[in-house]
């Protein structure tokens, strides 16, 4: 069975940078890897409609649990890919997975409903939709001034031509979202954790650099 990695964080962390990379220095080694990247927006009825949520283009606003099932929907759909993917490499690099739905969706509740939204969440895609629990997750610890400037410079988006998709403007979401995911790190929740700071002295390390540090958590 392949290891599998999820690459966690708020937005524009740089999550699919490190993912890249940590599948480029894994072939490398000579382990084979790939990366599934969540959501599918162009492979999925799920992640189309995610798409059009996150572009501000549905005809009515998503409920939490609505946009929770939504983003389940598009793994449940992608479930015989990941399988494929599974069976064909040692390594499998997961640019979100679950845990960004439970730090997200738990970040559109009052306070005292998070727990149980992230549990909730847990419950609906590792119980019902059955997808496998990631070996380890590692967040990417990213001020908000730094994640903000490099989401600026992402390539567009399928989805949308704004710089900041309807979750990115929003920053008390942003803020809500580290503070989750620093929660579920600490707790182990989904399994076992580790963070990874992707700034030294104020300013970002280099990609290559994060990535190693990774690949070194899976030894
Ligand atoms: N460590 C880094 N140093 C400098 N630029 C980075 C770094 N990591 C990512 N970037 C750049 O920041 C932007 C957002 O990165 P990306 O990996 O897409 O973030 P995420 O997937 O977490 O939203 C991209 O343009 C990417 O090239
Ligand atoms: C995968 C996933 C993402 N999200 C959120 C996090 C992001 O703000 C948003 C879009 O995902 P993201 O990976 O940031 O897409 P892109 O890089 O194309 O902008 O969806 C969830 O709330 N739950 C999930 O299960």
């Amino acid at each position: 069975m392949s290891f599998l990695l999820a690459i966690e964080g708020a937005d524009g962390a740089g999550k699919a940078t490190a993912s890249a990379l940590v599948v480029e220095q894994l072939q490398a080694a000579g382990r084979s890897a790939a990366v599934i990247s969540f959501p599918r927006y162009t492979d999925t009825v799920g992640g189309w409609a995610l798409g059009a949520m996150l572009a501000g283009t549905l005809p009515r606003g998503t409920s939490p649990k609505a946009a929770a099932v939504l983003y389940a929907l598009d793994r449940m759909e992608s479930r015989d890919h990941l399988m494929a993917t599974m069976a064909a490499n040692d390594v499998v690099v997961f640019d979100r997975y679950i845990a960004s739905n439970m730090a997200y969706q738990a970040a559109q509740v009052p306070v005292v409903e998070a727990d149980t939204m992230m549990a909730w969440i847990a419950d609906l895609e590792t119980g019902s939709f059955a997808l496998p629990t990631p070996d380890l997750s590692v967040y990417l610890d990213t001020p908000a001034d730094i994640a903000r400037g490099l989401i600026r410079q992402k390539r567009k988006r399928s989805y949308t031509d704004d710089a900041f998709d309807a979750y990115e403007a929003d920053t008390g979401l942003q803020d809500r979202v580290r503070i989750n995911y620093a929660a579920m790190a600490a707790a182990g929740l989904l399994g076992r954790w580790a963070t990874v700071s992707t700034v030294e002295a104020g300013a970002s390390r280099l990609p290559a650099d994060i990535a190693r540090d990774i690949v070194a958590l899976l030894r």
